[in-house]
């Protein structure tokens, strides 16, 4: 069942504790198993489109609390692999898995953000006749009525959370007002913040600093740093000025597959990463 390579000592390990988080409070609910460290497993994974390989055996891994970024240039299976980590495209091959026990590809999509990986995709999409507090305490609401959520008497627990992450996305003092009014930045953390609200174990952020200001884009940074450690961050991103300022270690694709990783500095001087970027004219 489990597959090869990095997951292969999970049968010797079988009864460590370790980390185990118990998501979503209901029995059944798969538990997220941080024992060995690594959140995320994507083996040999390919995804065929009309017999164009747009994942070509692509194996990844990503370790708990990191920030990850991936690089690679247009088609090179960003999109595709993200789609197979949230369960919106099934592979033909391979398998996923999200800690040591969860098994991504029995799962469905809301299944697979109820165990607790959340998606930020490139365009933000907030509730703009809300206020900002209001977008996030419908985000608490999760798939739980939105109505009663808004009629019903939030916790002092609940308060605290939302001003906790108002905090986080530097938008406390914008608490009141109407996520409409936001500019482009600040619509994208307050979806950032959206996110938070269902405490992700693994967020996932699709080009986040597109169509930003300097200054936003140096927020952006800010914030996903501050992510990593108590979530796990995987962020494609085009601008490698961008991925250089956060990045620990940079994932390069190139037609489905790991072409390079390591550093910005190491994969930025790998010959088989600059020829790939020089011939499609560089991003
Ligand atoms: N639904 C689909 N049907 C057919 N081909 C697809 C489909 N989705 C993606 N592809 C193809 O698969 C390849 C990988 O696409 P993908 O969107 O994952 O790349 P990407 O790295 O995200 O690119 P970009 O940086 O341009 O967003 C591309 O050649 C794309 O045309």
């Amino acid at each position: 069942m489990s597959a090869p390579g990095l997951r292969g000592g999970i049968e010797r390990f079988g009864n460590t504790v370790g980390r185990v988080l118990n998501r979503g409070g209901s029995a059944a609910a798969p538990r997220l198993d941080l024992s060995h460290d690594i959140i995320l497993y994507l083996e040999g994974i390919t995804v065929s489109f009309d017999g164009f390989r747009a994942l070509n055996n692509l194996s990844l891994y990503v370790e708990a609390g990191e920030l990850r970024c991936i690089i690679g240039p247009n088609g090179a299976g960003k999109t595709t692999m993200m789609d197979v980590i949230t369960g919106k495209t099934r592979p033909d091959l391979g398998s996923a898995w999200f800690g040591q026990t969860v098994d991504l590809l029995t799962l469905t999509e809301p299944e697979i953000a109820e165990v607790g990986i959340g998606r930020k995709f490139q365009k933000p999409t907030v509730f703009s006749e809300h206020s900002v507090f209001e977008n996030l305490e419908l985000a608490m609401a999760g798939n739980k009525s939105v109505w009663r959520m808004l009629f019903a008497k939030m916790t002092p627990e609940q308060h605290l959370r939302i001003d906790e992450v108002l905090e986080t996305i530097g938008l406390k003092d914008h608490r009141a007002a109407r996520a409409g009014s936001l500019s482009h930045g600040q619509k994208q953390w307050l979806e950032i913040g959206m996110l938070l609200m269902q405490d992700p174990a693994l967020l996932l952020v699709d080009e986040p600093v597109a169509g930003m200001t300097p200054q936003e884009t140096e927020r952006t940074a800010e914030l996903l740093v501050s992510l990593a450690g108590k979530h796990s961050v995987v962020v494609v991103e085009h601008d490698m000025n961008f991925v250089r300022s956060i990045a620990r270690t940079v994932t390069v694709l190139h037609q489905g597959s790991v072409l390079a990783e390591g550093s910005m500095e190491q994969v930025q001087n790998d010959p088989k990463v600059i020829e790939v970027y020089l011939g499609d004219g560089g991003h």
